[in-house]
């Protein structure tokens, strides 16, 4: 199957702009949704987790303790490894199962650390990069979630930056202050397009 890795920093519009492809026909698996429900109340990282940080990072229902994980984790390089580790590996096995069962004109895999991880190169035919200047960054995230601006800088300086991802970016959604949703749809429209067209001839070349 014809497989994108679609990723961006924290707010760039990765999940608007996999919306997208996945109302048009494609398949979409969200490394970040996995990991919400790896940490919900019975996921499978809540006992990992307890272990290695203690029952103050789970909350009495038994979920993760997002925001105290949050301030710890972006606060302490070594805690964050730390949770990486627990949880990374789970994401990778739960993203393989799904792909095995992908239909659709392509597959998507929206991967918020897919540079900063080295891992993915190989394992998709595209990677596809949602840019956006870090100013509109912090203003949409802020707006979506209340954090202050320090708090959004602490996780945008565990992310690669633009530079780096735009440097291994094979195709380049552009999605600034001042991209309109309607913009922003049509420059996904023109990939997947182009994808689709890919996809077909790949299929035709192994038929
Ligand atoms: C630290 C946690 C609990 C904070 O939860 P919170 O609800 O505030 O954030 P959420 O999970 O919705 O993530 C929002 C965004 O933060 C950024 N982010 C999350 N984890 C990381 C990380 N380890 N390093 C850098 N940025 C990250 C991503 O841009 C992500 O899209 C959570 O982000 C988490 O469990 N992170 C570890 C899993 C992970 O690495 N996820 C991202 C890639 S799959
Ligand atoms: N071009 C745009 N115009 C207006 N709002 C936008 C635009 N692009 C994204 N947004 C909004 O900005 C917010 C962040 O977008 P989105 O959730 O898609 O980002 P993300 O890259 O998936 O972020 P995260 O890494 O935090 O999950 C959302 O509320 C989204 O609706």
């Amino acid at each position: 199957m014809y497989k994108i890795g679609l990723t961006g920093g924290i707010g760039s519009g990765k999940s608007r702009v996999a919306d997208f492809f996945q109302e048009w026909g494609a398949s979409v698996i969200d490394t970040d949704a996995i990991a919400h429900e790896l940490t919900t109340v019975g996921g499978a990282a809540i006992e990992p987790l307890r272990a290695a940080f203690g029952a103050g990072m789970i909350t009495p229902e038994g979920a993760l303790n997002r925001q105290a994980m949050r301030d710890a984790v972006f606060r302490d390089p070594s805690a964050r490894l730390r949770l990486e580790a627990i949880i990374h590996p789970m994401i990778g096995r739960v993203t393989q199962e799904r792909a095995a069962l992908a239909t659709g004109c392509y597959l998507v895999f929206v991967v918020p650390l897919l540079v900063e991880s080295g891992r993915w190169r190989d394992k998709v035919d595209r990677i596809c990069v949602v840019d956006c200047d870090p100013a509109t960054q912090v203003a949409r995230v802020q707006a979506r979630s209340g954090l202050t601006p320090e708090a959004i800088a602490r996780i945008m300086s565990a992310q690669a930056s633009r530079e780096e991802r735009l440097a291994v970016a094979d195709d380049v959604v552009l999605n600034d202050k001042d991209t309109s949703l309607q913009a922003l749809a049509q420059s996904a429209r023109i990939l997947h397009d182009a994808w689709c067209t890919a996809a077909r001839q790949r299929q035709a070349g192994t038929d």
